[in-house]
């Protein structure tokens, strides 16, 4: 116990002279370079301004901390969180030099909670050639050709299947995690729901839990329990990637994911299990929360808007009035949706359900007439070009409508690279057309089968991730033909 105490001691010890002495050696470069920094705070040593963005996002509105200091240093400011100086970006054109000039001016940086927990070689860690090759080929599973010629049957079935259980209250995020995490998990390996996708489901949720923690076990009880769960998930995925090697020697291919991996050089894409198991663990998190969520929210913001809701319907009665009760959706009923078209593009920009990207500088970068030192940390935020009045008018509502443009020529269209809901560049999300199609289709089944009320107040959450506090809690009725409402 005392040599416990005393481990603590010097642990915590040992980090504060680290903590202080990068702070101040920050702190001498950024009084060296001062006159072209960005402007802007470093707030107090050690913390920075922590402790005020946490607190500034306690509260409903969305983007609090940024817009107190866009309004004060402009739309490029620099500020001092999470340990280390960073560049706060809230100007498109800025963004866009960022996330295009990955690998080459900047790189990404994630959190070490995340990048402990997701494990080296997933995509979202990968470097260089290696990230460039592994990216290509998860786009080229995720593509609009596969998934009209697979993806989508799997995503069509297993909406309905989850449905079929809904009566009375359910928990909406609950019940859009279980979708999206047996989509994803079909759509990687080929596994349908059974007591095993539940089990590892559950494993998944705690790992997900850990990645906004301190990432040391001594201090965190969550990031401890996180670790054990990754352990879990990564020797279930072991046993997966070890029976799939052998069916891939014997000749057999199965369509998914791993069999595209396995596809590389007929013996694994020459990747080691240790790789796989990586890989695949980390396209499941980037999947699996991130789709689930703009489901819910989605489905809050419709809520909130009745006559989009009712718009929404119609399009979605006409689709299945053309085909009967049970027949599923093909592509080219994806294809005749503008109006969710519309609904989609205006969930993600709204909800930003990721707020924004983290990178760091590799070389001193000039931008805009300001240097941002190498080692410096860099966030691009996406959220606050998603939210700016100067590209989206009444930028905070919910408005479908706006995005007719598109479809039908009316309306006013943003400026280019000003909607960047998926990020951009080298790092551009690979599964932004599965996470548009499985929401389209979500959407369709949930408006034609269901007509719901919400059953509590729930309010909005955008730290550390977006979210509803409570999970969406609605009551749900079978529409018939005496409730088509
Ligand atoms: C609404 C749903 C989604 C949103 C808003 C979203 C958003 C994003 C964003 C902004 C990035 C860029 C991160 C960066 O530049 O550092 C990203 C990357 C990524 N996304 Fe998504 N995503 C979604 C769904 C999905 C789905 C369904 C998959 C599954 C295939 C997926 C897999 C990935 C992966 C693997 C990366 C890392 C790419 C890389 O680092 O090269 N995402 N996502």
């Amino acid at each position: 116990m005392a040599s416990d105490a005393m481990s603590i001691f010097l642990y915590v010890l040992y980090s504060l002279s680290i903590f202080l002495f990068t702070f101040f050696l920050f702190r001498t470069t950024a009084n060296r370079r001062r006159s072209r920094l960005p402007p802007g705070n470093l707030g107090l040593p050690l913390l920075g301004e922590t402790l005020q963005l946490i607190s500034a996002y306690k509260t409903e509105n969305p983007e609090p901390f940024i817009d107190d200091r866009v309004s004060k240093f402009g739309a490029v400011f620099t500020t001092h969180v999470f340990g280390e100086a960073t560049v706060f970006s809230a100007d498109p054109e800025i963004n866009r030099l960022i996330l295009i000039n990955e690998g080459k001016l900047f790189e990404s940086s994630y959190p070490g909670s995340i990048s402990n927990l997701l494990g080296r070689h997933s995509l979202l860690l990968m470097r260089g050639n290696l990230h460039k090759r592994m990216h290509s080929l998860t786009m080229s599973f995720a593509n609009s050709s596969i998934i009209k010629d697979h993806l989508l049957v799997d995503i069509d079935r297993l909406v309905r299947l989850n449905m079929e259980s809904w009566s009375g209250r359910i928990l909406l995020l609950d019940e859009a995690k279980k979708i999206t995490f047996q989509l994803t998990v079909k759509q990687l390996m080929s596994f349908d729901p059974c007591e095993w996708t539940e089990n590892l489901m559950k494993e998944y949720m705690l790992l997900i839990e850990g990645f906004f923690t301190v990432p040391f076990p001594l201090f965190s009880g969550t990031y401890r329990r996180a670790i054990k769960a990754r352990t879990k998930v990564a020797e279930e995925l072991r046993l997966v990637v070890r029976e799939r090697r052998k069916e891939s020697e014997r000749g057999e291919r199965k369509n998914d994911m791993l069999g595209a991996l396995f596809d590389e050089d007929g013996n694994g894409g020459g990747f080691s299990d240790e790789e796989l198991v990586d890989f695949l663990l980390a396209l499941l998190v980037a999947g699996y929360d991130t789709t689930s969520t703009i489901m819910t929210l989605a489905v809050k913001f419709l809520t909130e808007t009745p006559l989009a809701l009712a718009q929404l319907k119609e399009e979605h009665d006409e689709i299945r009035a053309r085909k009967g009760e049970s027949e599923a959706l093909q592509w080219e009923d994806y294809k005749a949706m503008p109006f969710t078209q519309c609904v989609v593009n205006e969930t993600l920009r709204v909800a930003n359900i990721i707020s924004g990207v983290f990178r760091r500088a590799i070389t001193d970068v000039d931008i805009k007439g300001y240097t941002i030192p190498k080692g410096w940390k860099v966030f691009a935020s996406l959220r606050a070009v998603h939210l700016n009045q100067e590209y989206y008018k009444d930028a905070r509502s919910f408005n479908p409508w706006r995005w007719q443009m598109n479809t039908t020529g009316s309306g006013t269209s943003p400026p280019v690279n000003v909607f960047t809901p998926f990020g951009g560049g080298p790092r551009r999300c690979p599964g932004y057309e599965l996470a548009r199609v499985g929401l389209s289709v979500f959407l369709h089944h949930m408006v034609t089968r269901f007509s719901w009320v919400p059953a509590e107040e729930d309010k909005l959450l955008f730290f550390p991730t977006t979210r509803t506090q409570k999970r969406y809690p609605i009551v749900v009725q079978p529409r018939t033909p005496s409730n088509l409402m």
